[in-house]
Formats: structure tokens, sequence, C-alpha cells
């Protein structure tokens, strides 16, 4: 990401502007404490500079987001920066020239006044990286976020422990008085940190850029406030997404609010406390760090919501945890499933919402997120301290039960069922199941997408290796079908349309260039894409029953156990290629490889595949039979040695058992191969009339499938 010029940039301002945000806390903090005499005082000014950072959040959010959308980004972040500057700047040269109490009141108006700029100066900031890093986004956030959480704040601790001492041992050395106090220090220090941001911001001039507002939009302030609102009100997604963050805080908040009596349940020392905290931060880092990595190809939508509601159920999960060893690894994983979050929904932010209005929703959503978490902690720690803990009388049993806990336990099922809300505006790949595309997407596979179900006809397929008889029974099924007037197609991989009959050459020819296994498999669903977009699935919208002699199983039997590819990989690829359209019956046609491909060189000329060892043959046979073990109900395995009409019953006994309307499976008609049947006039004209036509229509777009139906071409 760091070879990307203004983005390096850009990163080395939030770098510096960071470090200085959480300098700034701690030394202001601790300056307006020192101001002060006793406990009581000093309490209440560090707590009041924690308030003045998130006060500007509630009054400002509206302003702030319009600014950074309304403003050049680059020069409203140079503004800012200088201006936090100033402010930084003006605290300790205050309290060389006011009194206490003025100082004090001059640390808090300060300490609002910047994090007012920084309301303005973030959502300008996060507008602007997605322009700056195109396709690139989430790495872009996974280093602003550790930088920003993870190397900013030790960074500050650092810096500040490292100028009390340095300046202290300075001032023992030399005997002397202190000639500037080492918070004042660090407050110029982070002073200037501001105006070296500004400086780096100033050689970006990416940032200016920006997307045109829509036409529609409306102008002027309010104008554009509206715009901001309904842009947030009109899209799902985008409201799920809000709501699994602020679910996400405030389970969040929840856990920061009840850890101190938390520790204490747990029976654990002080020290707990620091533990725990440690935890989390840890899990946070780990979840922004191997996140990515771990779901790899998952919908990053999904992988949102996923982790709400993990990092919820991990939040749950510690109300119940009867001891520190086991709530610390569950404190990891609250972390690990929040720093996911974080990561995947500030993304989304940056790729959903167009630039024109980004601004706008960052501001809200950074609104909220304070709004929710100073809530949250407020009222959780006032619950915990109302609750206390009890201890139950039930006879034999004692069993403590603390607010704490019980806060916990209602936090994380409150955040599992937001995450599940939010999952559900969210999902962007409605009808694959979720545990599978998960795990395959974990190795780096998501599932296909599959099309709309298609509720009407019948779609029968045809399996087996060479010569088992497939193209036989096919149209002797056709001429069943159409005795009881049903419309019937009878079609066949590879080659049935005009691009599918080109593929067929390349692949079958015995005379054609050796082709590479993974090619093979892709030319074979590439056939299969266009057979089922053109031909099957328009078939099966007109009602009518599709045969098909050979289709996905067959790839997996060939390229998967013939070729010895990972059938898992290529299940995968027929998947995405048919949208997932699966038979509603495969009739699997078993013979022995000999007998099979003694009778096809009786036919005549032999193809690539159908010259292939005999022992590529018998690893097919024995893929297509393991198909079939595992899914008895779509399977019908026949001994391809009986004769053919003996198959071609069986065959219609099992379809007059999930066909209603079917003819009578044993009394059929004799199959006459010149008898003609008239088929809706739509199909008619797509596909056939006559089952031998049938074929040949089919065939008639290529020369290659034509000479298919005497046997005459490479097959
Ligand atoms: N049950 C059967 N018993 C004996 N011979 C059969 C039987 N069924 C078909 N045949 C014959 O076997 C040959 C191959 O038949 P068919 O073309 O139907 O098989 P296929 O499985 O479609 O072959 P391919 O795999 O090459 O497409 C043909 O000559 C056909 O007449
Ligand atoms: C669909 C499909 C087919 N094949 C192989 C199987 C046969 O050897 C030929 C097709 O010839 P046929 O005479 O029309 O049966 O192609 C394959 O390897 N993979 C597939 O997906």
């Amino acid at each position: 990401m760091l070879r990307i010029r203004p983005f390096r940039r850009l990163w080395l301002t939030l770098g510096l502007s960071s470090f200085g945000d959480w300098l700034g806390l701690l030394a202001t903090s601790l300056f307006a404490a020192g101001h002060v005499s006793g406990s009581f005082a000093q309490g209440a000014a560090f707590g009041g500079v924690v308030v003045m950072k998130l006060l500007p959040a509630l009054v400002l959010l509206p302003l702030a987001g319009l600014l950074a959308d309304k403003f050049d980004r680059r020069i409203t972040m140079v503004v800012c920066d200088v201006a936090r500057f100033v402010l930084f700047l003006s605290i300790p040269l205050a309290g060389l020239l006011a009194s206490p109490a003025a100082v004090v009141t001059w640390a808090l108006i300060a300490t609002f006044l910047v994090e007012a700029i920084s309301m303005i100066w973030i959502p300008a900031k996060e507008a602007a990286v997605p322009n700056l890093v195109p396709g690139r986004l989430e790495a872009a956030n996974q280093l602003s976020l550790i930088t920003t959480y993870g190397i900013a704040p030790v960074l500050a601790a650092l810096v500040l422990a490292a100028v009390e001492r340095g300046l202290r041992s300075l001032a023992n050395e030399q005997t002397t008085r202190l000639l500037v106090q080492p918070v004042d220090f660090a407050l110029y220090l982070n002073a200037l940190t501001f105006l070296a941001a500004a400086a780096v911001v100033y050689f970006i001039p990416q940032i200016s850029g920006r997307g045109a507002a829509p036409a529609a939009s409306k102008p002027g302030w309010v104008g554009s406030l509206i715009d901001g609102w309904q842009f947030l009100h009109h899209n799902a997604a985008l409201r799920g997404l809000v709501l699994g963050i602020c679910g996400a805080f405030a389970a969040g908040g929840v856990v920061v609010g009840t850890s101190s009596f938390y520790a204490t349940s747990l029976g654990a020392g002080p020290a707990a406390f620091g533990l725990l905290f440690a935890s989390l931060f840890i899990g946070l880092g780990l979840g922004m760090g191997l996140g990515p990595r771990l779901v790899g190809k998952l919908s990053r939508r999904r992988w949102f919501g996923l982790s709400i509601v993990f990092a919820a159920a991990m939040v749950a999960l510690l109300g119940l945890a009867p001891h520190l060893s086991i709530a610390l690894p569950l404190v990891v994983a609250v972390g690990f499933g929040s720093g996911m979050a974080f990561l995947s929904g500030t993304t989304l932010l940056g790729t959903e919402v167009r630039d024109w209005v980004r601004g706008r929703v960052f501001a809200f959503v950074q609104g909220a997120v304070r709004v929710v978490l100073l809530l949250t902690i407020a009222v959780s720690s006032l619950l915990v301290g109302l609750g206390g803990e009890h201890v139950l009388n039930l006879g034999i049993l004692h069993p403590t039960i603390s607010s704490s806990r019980i806060l916990l336990l209602l936090a994380g099922i409150l955040g599992v069922i937001a995450g599940v809300v939010a999952f559900r505006h969210m999902d962007d790949r409605p009808g694959v199941p979720l545990l599978p595309d998960l795990i395959s997407s974990m190795r780096g596979r998501p599932l296909g997408v599959p099309d709309a179900p298609i509720r009407t006809g019948l779609f029968v397929a045809f399996e087996g290796g060479e010569g088992a008889g497939k193209s036989t029974q096919a149209v002797k099924l056709a001429a069943w079908m159409r005795m009881a007037g049903q419309q019937c197609v009878v079609t066949r991989e590879p080659g049935a349309t005009p691009a599918g009959a080109r593929m067929r050459g390349i692949l079958l020819d015995p005379r054609g260039d050796k082709l590479s296994s993974r090619a093979e498999a892709l030319l074979y669903a590439a056939d299969r894409a266009e057979h089922v977009s053109t031909v099957i699935r328009p078939a099966l919208k007109e009602g009518a029953v599709v045969v098909t002699d050979r289709y996905v199983d067959s790839s997996l039997a060939y390229q998967g156990a013939g070729r010895e590819l990972p059938v898992e990989e290529i299940r995968w690829l027929s998947g995405w290629a048919t949208g997932e359209l699966r038979p509603d019956l495969t009739v699997l046609l078993d013979i022995d490889p000999q007998v099979g491909l003694a009778r096809v060189r009786q036919r005549g000329a032999t193809d690539r595949l159908e010259d292939e060892e005999v022992t590529f043959h018998e690893r097919v046979r024995d893929g297509f039979r393991t198909l079939a073990d595992a899914d008895p109900d779509r399977y019908l395995v026949i001994d391809a040695n009986s004769g053919e009409e003996d198959i071609a019953t069986q065959v219609r006994m099992r379809i007059a058992r999930i066909m209603p309307g079917a003819p009578d499976p044993i009394n059929a008609l004799p199959w006459d191969a010149d008898t003609t049947t008239t088929l809706d006039p739509d199909l008619d004209s797509m596909l056939a009339v006559t089952e031998t036509q049938d074929l040949r229509s089919l065939s008639d777009r290529t020369d290659d499938a034509t000479q298919w139906l005497d046997g005459s071409a490479p097959r």
C-alpha cells in the first residue's frame, strides 16, 4: 500500500495526527489534573477532559460531514490541522500566564474545540481514502486502523514517559528547576505533529478530487443535509451496516462499563482488570491483522455480519465464564470479532457509499458510534454499581449472581440480534448456504450465487462412461414423453450450442492440439454455461422436460476422477457456470469401460477422450459411482449391460414416480423413430420437431455435430 505515493503521504499524516491525538489526550488530562489539588478536583478535571472529547460528536455531527462534502477536502484537512496546532500550543502557554482555574477551563475549552475540529478532519480524510487506493481499500484501512489504534497510542504513552523521565533526570543532574514541565513539553510536541501533518496534506493534491453529486441532489446547506439523510434512509445495506456497527459498539461499551466489577466477580486479583483490557486490544489487533486472510474471499458484507454475531456471542459467553483463565481467551475472541467488524465495516462504508455523500455518512456513523459508546458505558457502569453481587440460596447450591454478568449476557444477546438483522439487511448472496460458503471462501473459492430457481419443467441427465447407451436412452425417453403430449427437449454436452459446437471440436478432435487438464475443464464449463443459459433454462421455463446426454457429473468424473483435478474445484466451477442448476434426476448407466469402448469402436472413429487409456476410464467409472452413492435420491443407477428396452422401462418407472401426469411406464407405445410430434411453437423454432430431428436440429448448427449423428465425426 505504501508504494502508492499519495496514500503513503496520507498515512504519514494520519500517523502524525493519531499520535498527536493520543498524546494530546494523555497530556491534557494530566495537565488539567496537575493544575488543581485534592483527589475530587483532580478526578473531575481528568474526567472533564474525557467528556469534552466525546461531547462534540453530539453537537457537531451534522455540520462536520457537510463541511467534508461541500469544501475541498485537502484544504479542509490543512485548515483543521493548523487550527489544532494553534489550540494545542495555547494550552501550555495559558499555563504560563493564567490562574489555575482559568488554565483548567481553557484546557477543557481547547479540548472541546480540538475534538470538534477532529470531527471535521476525520470525515474529510475517510472520504478521501477510497479515491486514493481504488480496489485496495481493505488493505489501506487495515494499515490505517493498526496505525491509529495500535502504533499511535503505544508510541504516545512511551513518548510521554520518555519526556517525563528525560527532563527530570536532566534537571536532577543539573540540580536546577525544570525549565519546561514534561507535560507542557509533550503538548508542544503534540502541537508540532499537527503542523507537520498540515504540511504533508498540503502536498497531496489527489485529495482534492471528488465524484460529482447527481443532478437531482438538493442545493444549499439544508438541502445537502436532507440529501445525506435520504441516502442513508433509502439504502437497506447501509442501514444494516450502521445498525451492526452501533450494535458492536454497544456491546463493547457494556464490556468497558462492567469490566472492573466483572474482574472482581471472576475472583481474580486487581491485575485482572488490566489483563482483560490488554486481551481485548490483542484480539482487536489480531482481528484487523489476520481477519482478511482468515476469511479469504468471503463476501465482505457477510463477513461484517458474521463478525458482529461472533463478537457478541463471545460477550454473552463472557457472562458465563467461571474463571479468569476462560474469560481471557473469550475477551481475545471478543476483540478478534470486533476488529474484523471494524475493518470490514469501515471498508464497506468506503466502497458502498458514493463519493459525493461520503463525508456526511462517515460523520453520521462516527457520531452515532460515540453516542452509543458513551451511553452504554455510562448506563452499564451505573447499573453494575447498583446491582452489585448476590448469593442465591437454592438449598445445596449457592450460586453468585452478579449484575456485571447479567449485563454481559444481555448485551451479548442483543448484539447477536443486531448482527443477525444487519446480516439480513446486507446479505449479497441470498440463497447461498452460509457455512459451506464460509468454508469454501476460506479456501479461496466462494460458492457461486445460484440463479433464480426454476420450478417448472423436469430436468433429467443421462450420465455414464463411453458407449453406455446414453444417447439411445435419451431419445427413447423423449419419445415416451411426447406420446403423453409433453414438450420434451433432447440435448447434450458438449456441443449443443453454436459456441459449444466449436468447443466440442477443440475438446474432442483426436488430431487436435494437446490440452492441459485445466484448459479442458474450463472449456467444458464454458460449454455448459452457454448450454444452460441458452437451451436448458429457457426450455425449463417453458415447462418442457429437458433430457440431456451428459451434464455436470461428467466433468466431476472425467476431469475430477479421470484427470485427477480436485473434484471440489470442478464442482465449484460447474456450480458457477450453471448458476447451481441441478437435474431432478440423474440416470447413471454403469458399464465396464472395456465393454463400452468396444461398442464405441464398433460404431467407427474414436475421439480424444475415448482414446485415453483404460485406467483413465476406470477412474471415470469409479468417479460416477462415488457420486451416485453420495446422493441416492437424485440418482438412478442402471446396469448398462441390460437390454435397451429393459433400461428404458426402468427409467420410465422412476420418472413416473417423480412426474405427476406421466404416461404409463410399462404399457408405453413402441417407440418409432419417425414419429412426428408437435411441440410448442416457440420451443419448436428454438429446438426440434421430431426425435431424430431433435438431435439433428441442434447438430445442424455445426458441421461437427451433424456428423455426430452418423458417427463419422470425432466425438
Ligand atoms: N443396452 C444396450 N446394449 C447393447 N448395445 C447398446 C445398448 N445401448 C446402446 N447400445 C449401442 O451402443 C452404442 C453406443 O450407444 P450410445 O451412442 O447410445 O451410447 P453413449 O453412451 O451415448 O455413447 P457416447 O459415450 O460415445 O456418447 C450404439 O451402437 C448403440 O446401438
Ligand atoms: C460433458 C463432458 C464430457 N466429457 C467427455 C466425455 C466424452 O468422452 C466426451 C463427450 O463425448 P460424447 O460422445 O458426446 O459422450 O467428452 C468430459 O470429459 N467432461 C464433460 O464435462
